[in-house]
């Protein structure tokens, strides 16, 4: 599928063909990420078991992992899911949550990140102390701006040879060469939790839509994240009734309506 990629394009592909999308991500997120892969179009399978995540990953379209809530037995599930995505030539997707917390989190990110993912998309803090740099985060939520992340995300996209995704109030993407900002969305997404987390399944899902265009694809992501949330914020008395209006959102965007409203901006 090589036309002219952009976002609208991307999410009309996608939802006329439904990828299947392996989510590996924590309790807290599951079922509003799964919603929100439904809203968008994709096709949710939150399979994590040791036992058989490798064997789905085979299946799946696309593979995402969270780290959010940790366990040795996930950690397992992780990696088979990694490895056979691999095989296949199947990008796949890292959210690194609150990987600085304990000495358990760091040594799993780093083992993840020996497994090459295609794409890492974390909050500030995760991202400028994944880059080696001096992060205020303590638990999930992030404490730096964007703006202290771009640099830290230049030189993890070179590290790991991945595009990566700084998301907050204006996101920022970069393969290490090119890099954009997406502007847009509400102050209340961080007040809902796991929209970040929700945000990476629909990584993945575009970058089965679009594999040959994967920084293209999480732009595409971003985008439509941004566009939602400023619909879902209109009329939103607050993080509870944003959070049903922005599945609606999502539900409602087309692709006319993506691509007249993404803010994209060369960076
Ligand atoms: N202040 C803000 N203004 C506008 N949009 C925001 C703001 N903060 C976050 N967002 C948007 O919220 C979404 C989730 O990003 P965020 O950085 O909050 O993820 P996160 O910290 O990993 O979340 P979680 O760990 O709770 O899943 C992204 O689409 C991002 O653009
Ligand atoms: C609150 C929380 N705790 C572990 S994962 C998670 C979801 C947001 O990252
Ligand atoms: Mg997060």
């Amino acid at each position: 599928m090589q036309t002219e990629t952009t976002p609208g394009t991307m999410l009309k592909a996608m939802r006329e063909k439904p990828p299947l999308v392996q989510c590996i991500t924590n309790y807290v997120a599951m079922n509003i990420a799964a919603n929100v892969l439904l809203a968008s179009g994709a096709s949710p399978a939150m399979v994590h078991a040791a036992e058989e995540a490798g064997e789905f990953a085979g299946i799946a379209n696309a593979l995402t992992i969270n780290i959010g809530t940790l366990s040795t037995q996930w950690i397992a599930g992780m990696h088979a899911a990694a490895k056979a995505a691999n095989a296949a030539g199947k990008p796949w997707v890292l959210d690194p949550v609150a990987h600085y917390a304990t000495a358990f989190r760091r040594s799993a990110v780093a083992g993840l990140l020996a497994l090459n993912p295609a794409i890492i998309r974390g909050n500030a803090s995760e991202i400028i102390a994944l880059a080696g740099g001096e992060s205020r985060g303590q638990g999930v939520d992030s404490r730096d701006p964007v703006e202290q992340a771009e640099e830290s995300a230049r030189r993890l996209a070179e590290r790991q040879r991945a595009i990566v995704a700084v998301t907050g109030a204006v996101d920022f993407v970069t393969d290490g060469e090119r890099a954009v900002r997406v502007a847009g969305g509400s102050a209340l997404m961080p007040q809902v939790t796991a929209l970040g987390c929700s945000l990476t399944c629909l990584v993945g899902a575009f970058a089965a839509t679009a594999p040959e265009d994967l920084f293209g694809a999480t732009v595409a992501a971003l985008a439509t994240f941004a566009v939602a949330g400023e619909d879902a914020a209109l009329g939103a008395a607050g993080p509870g009734s944003f959070s049903w209006r922005f599945l609606d959102a999502l539900a409602a965007i087309d692709a006319e309506t993506l691509d007249a409203r993404a803010r994209i901006l060369s960076a």
